[in-house]
């Protein structure tokens, strides 16, 4: 293919959640759009992240629901069916192929580059396509670059050669190993972990802190914890992994030097240990950053330190809420962003202005799909302390809920509701518990609206549902001077 040329108002590159949504929302806003994907149109959530760890946890999660509701417990004694729930899991993939994601790209308008794209100096997109060849691509508005992340390693010697599981051979593999450890005890190792010891595998989790979800409110991990124990995983604390070899040969076991502890011999061995940015031959240095960083950006996710205007970084890669939804939402901003800015209308950039970017810091929500769910959003007690917000603390046992009763013989579950003192309004929110997730959005509706919770005593939950949990914690409050419950 010989080079081409082109112009357009908005230039994407990468093709995951959020840029598909700016894509969509620049052309929605009138704006010519190309888009430029190296992969697969979806990201990493759809084919190596989010759709196929939650298909895989969807049947373990239902099983052990189904265990806790007497009558049904017979019914579901038997292990999994391991090659059903793989072709599940294949299916939520669409067999890792895009070509409905290229159909909707086409239905709005937008133009798509197959290849790996990069900076060439300001506004200029260069892709080295998929047959060989290069296309420039030039942006008369803006370049938004939504290139995701990759999988952050540990510095290990030889860690190459073990070929160590990352995101995507965890939630793609169609095998069971025997053993599997687990390295890390954030989002992902807990989810995976969840999944592979109920699908076969005996699973340890190497953990180097001394919690599980340690971003989150204390009693998440402690009561994760409590539940990956009991499904038979082995959960070692204050664990350094210090070196993996397989010493005889490519397919034999992966020895896993740890400091303090003897080694431990595993068939596979999952680095579960964060993210780093997906930007280092991305051409960074052609617009004066450095390759392989994040991107910091101001509120309508401008790069900070580019000059004039036209960089634009949107989801994971900016590092500040790494969630599909939340690329989502920063899409949608973004978009309308450079949409005003190239029509020369003001923007609405206030505090939760259609311009400004203020679910970011006030309202990022988050579910763990382990058993119990997670459910969390705002601020947690901790960040509350080190932000200095004064607050009022309510919690209150899920499992007095009528409505769990109801859900399952012996629920278990916490809620702790976060109530600023000086405006009386819920600031953050956490719920642990079996299908607490769907309860979620009450919380990040609350905290967006900033609605007196003297307005909750109206919102009432229906009877016999887990969502009476708000009465409870709004009595708990009511009553905390009599009850000495809320600190
Ligand atoms: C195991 C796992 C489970 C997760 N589960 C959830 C979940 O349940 N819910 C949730 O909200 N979040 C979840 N996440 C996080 C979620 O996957 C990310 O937040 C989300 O994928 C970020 O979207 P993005 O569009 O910013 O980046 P990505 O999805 O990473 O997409 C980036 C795209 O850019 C392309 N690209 C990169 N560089 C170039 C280039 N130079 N040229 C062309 N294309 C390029 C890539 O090929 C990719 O398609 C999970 C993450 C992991 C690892
Ligand atoms: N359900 C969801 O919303 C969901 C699911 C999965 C992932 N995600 C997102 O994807 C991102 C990545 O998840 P993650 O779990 O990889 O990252 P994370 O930052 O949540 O957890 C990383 C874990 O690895 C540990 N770690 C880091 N370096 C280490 C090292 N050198 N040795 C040992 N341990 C080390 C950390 O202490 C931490 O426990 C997160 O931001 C998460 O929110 C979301």
């Amino acid at each position: 293919m010989s080079d081409t040329s082109r112009v357009y108002d908005v230039v994407v590159i990468g093709a995951g959640p959020t840029g598909e949504n700016v894509a969509d929302r620049t052309s929605a806003a009138g704006l010519t759009s190309v888009i430029v994907e190296n992969e697969l149109l979806g990201g990493e959530c759809s084919f190596w992240a989010c759709e196929p760890s939650k298909a895989l946890l969807r049947p373990v999660v239902a099983r052990t629901d189904a265990r806790r509701v007497p009558g049904l417990r017979r019914a579901v004694e038997g292990p999994l069916d391991v090659p059903a729930v793989f072709a599940y899991r294949d299916k939520m993939c669409v067999y890792w192929t895009d070509d409905d994601q290229v159909d909707w790209l086409n239905s709005v308008s937008v133009d798509l580059v197959r290849g790996r794209g990069r900076l060439d100096g300001p506004r200029q997109v260069v892709v080295d396509t998929k047959e060989g060849g290069t296309v420039r691509l030039t942006a008369r508005h803006a370049v938004a670059v939504c290139t995701g992340t990759v999988t952050a390693f540990p510095d290990l010697p030889g860690l190459a050669e073990v070929r160590p599981w990352t995101n995507r051979e965890a939630t793609s593999a169609r095998h069971v190993p025997d053993r599997l450890a687990v390295v890390g005890g954030g989002v992902v190792a807990v989810e995976m972990a969840t999944a592979w010891q109920a699908l076969g595998s005996q699973v340890t989790m190497l953990v180097r802190g001394d919690a599980l979800l340690s971003r989150m409110e204390p009693f998440a991990g402690e009561m994760v914890a409590e539940a990956l124990r009991e499904a038979g995983v082995d959960l070692r604390f204050g664990t350094k992994v210090t070196g993996v070899v397989r010493e005889d040969g490519a397919d034999s076991p992966v020895r896993v030097s740890l400091a303090p502890g003897e080694p431990l011999a595993a068939d596979e061995i999952l680095f579960a240990t964060g993210r780093a940015p997906h930007t280092a031959e991305l051409g960074l240095e052609t617009v004066g950053l450095t390759p392989g960083g994040w991107l910091p950006v101001d509120d309508s996710y401008r790069v900070t330190e580019v000059a004039d205007g036209w960089l634009y970084a949107v989801g994971d890669v900016n590092h500040r809420a790494l969630m599909t939804h939340q690329g989502k939402y920063q899409a949608r901003i973004a978009g309308a962003v450079i949409g005003a800015r190239a029509k020369g209308e003001p923007l609405d950039d206030g505090r939760w202005g259609a311009h400004a970017a203020t679910a970011d810091s006030e309202a990022v929500p988050q579910v763990v799909f382990t058993d119990p769910d997670v459910a969390d959003v705002g601020l947690t007690t901790m960040e509350a302390e080190r932000t200095g917000r004064r607050v009022d603390v309510v919690d209150y046992d899920i499992g007095r809920v009528a409505g769990a009763v109801q859900y399952a013989e012996g629920y278990r579950g916490k809620a702790r509701v976060l109530i600023d003192r000086d405006r009386g309004t819920v600031v953050g929110v956490t719920f642990v518990g079996p299908g607490v997730q769907e309860l979620l959005y009450s919380a990040t509706v609350l905290i967006a609206s900033e609605a007196p919770v003297e307005r909750l005593w109206h919102a009432v939950p229906a009877f016999p549902t887990i969502s009476e949990v708000w009465l409870r914690i709004l009595e708990t409050y009511r009553d905390r001077d009599r009850s000495g419950e809320a600190a």
